[in-house]
C-alpha cells in the first residue's frame, strides 16, 4: 500500500519584516488606533478563545497573546499536507503547522498545540485556543461562531476513487445512489456535503488518515472531498485517480479560525498573512508538499 510521503519541515529562508515582541506591540498600537477607529468595536457578547475572559471594547487578543508569551493553537494533526501528528516524535508536521510557526515567529512567542478533531473542532477552538489551523474550511456555520483569516486558497468537493472506476462517479447524481458506499472523516464539511448531496447514498465514517486504503480495499467506492486534497492523494496513490477536478461541485476557500469580534487579532493575521503570501514564504513552506507535481 502506498504511504503518503510526508516530507519534513521546510527550512524557511529569512525573509525582513516587522517582528519580535516589541514590533508586534508597536503594530497593536498602531492598530488600536486604525482599527478600532475604522471599524464597529468587538461585540461585548463576543466569544474569545484561548479560555479568555470575553474582552471589552479596546482590548484584544492579540495583547493577551503578547503577554502570554505564547499562542495556542488548535489542529486535528489528522489532514496532510496541511496537518499531521507525528506519533513517533509527538510533533505536529504540514503546510498549516509550518506557517502557525511562523506567526509565533513574527509575534515572538512560544506554541501550545492542542490536538483537536472534526467533531471538536468548534468547541475545542472557542474553549482552549487562539487561532485553528490544518486545511480548515470556510463555511457559514462555522462563520456565525467565530472570524476567519482572509483565505489562503480555493477549493471545492471533487471525487476521487479507484482509477477503473472514474466514470462511475462523474455526478452528484451517480454518487448518491444506495449501492454507492461514501467515505468520510466525522465532523467536518465533508460529512455535512455528503448529508446534504447523497441522502439516497450508503454513507460510512472512518478515520482520517487510512480512509484511502478503504477505497484502494473496495471497502468504499468514493470519497468526495477537497480539490486539494483529492491532487494530492491522486499523486501520492497509484490506484487512486480525481475525478474531474477541474470541475469541483462546490466552492469555498481555506483560512484559520480566529475569535469571533476580535478586529486587532484579525488585522494582525490577515497582514501577517499578506506578507507571507508575497514574500515568498508560503510558497517555500508549501513547494516540499505540493510542489510542481501537483497542479492546484
Ligand atoms: O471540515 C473541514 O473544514 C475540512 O476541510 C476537514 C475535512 C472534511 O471536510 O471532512 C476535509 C478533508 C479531510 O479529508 C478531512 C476533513
Amino acid at each position: 500500500m502506498p504511504q503518503p510521503h510526508h516530507p519534513g519541515t521546510a527550512e524557511k529562508a529569512k525573509v525582513p519584516r516587522v517582528s519580535g515582541r516589541g514590533g508586534a506591540l508597536w503594530t497593536t498600537a498602531g492598530l488600536l488606533t486604525l482599527v478600532l477607529g475604522a471599524c464597529s468595536p468587538a461585540g461585548s457578547d463576543a466569544q474569545q478563545a484561548g479560555g479568555q475572559e470575553p474582552a471589552g471594547e479596546s482590548e484584544s487578543l492579540l495583547d493577551e497573546v503578547l503577554d502570554r508569551g505564547s499562542l495556542t493553537v488548535c489542529t486535528t494533526g489528522d489532514y496532510p499536507p496541511f496537518t499531521e501528528l507525528d506519533e513517533d516524535t509527538g510533533e505536529f508536521t504540514g503546510i498549516d503547522v509550518d506557517m502557525a510557526r511562523d506567526l509565533a515567529e513574527n509575534l515572538a512567542v512560544e506554541i501550545d498545540w492542542v490536538q483537536t478533531s472534526w467533531d471538536d473542532l468548534m468547541e475545542d477552538y472557542l474553549a482552549d485556543c487562539d487561532i485553528a489551523v490544518g486545511g480548515i474550511s470556510i463555511n457559514t456555520a462555522r462563520s456565525e461562531q467565530v472570524f476567519f483569516s482572509e483565505p489562503l486558497m480555493e477549493d471545492g468537493k471533487t471525487p476521487i476513487t479507484r482509477c477503473e472506476d472514474v466514470d462511475d462517479y462523474r455526478t452528484i447524481e451517480q454518487i448518491n445512489d444506495p449501492d454507492v458506499t461514501s467515505i468520510m472523516p466525522s465532523g467536518g464539511t465533508n460529512e455535512v456535503f455528503a448529508q446534504e448531496h447523497y441522502p439516497e447514498g450508503n454513507l460510512i465514517t472512518h478515520d482520517n488518515l487510512t480512509i484511502f486504503d478503504q477505497i484502494v480495499e473496495g471497502e468504499a467506492d468514493v470519497m468526495t472531498t477537497d480539490r486539494s486534497e483529492v491532487l494530492w492523494i491522486d499523486h501520492e496513490y497509484d490506484e487512486l485517480c480525481a475525478v474531474n477536478p477541474d470541475e469541483p461541485f462546490d466552492y469555498f476557500e481555506k483560512a484559520y479560525m480566529l475569535p469571533r469580534g476580535d478586529m486587532v487579532m484579525k488585522h494582525y493575521v490577515d497582514q501577517w498573512l499578506t506578507m507571507t503570501l508575497n514574500d515568498g514564504t508560503y510558497e517555500e513552506i508549501t513547494e516540499p508538499w505540493f510542489g510542481d507535481d501537483v497542479d492546484l
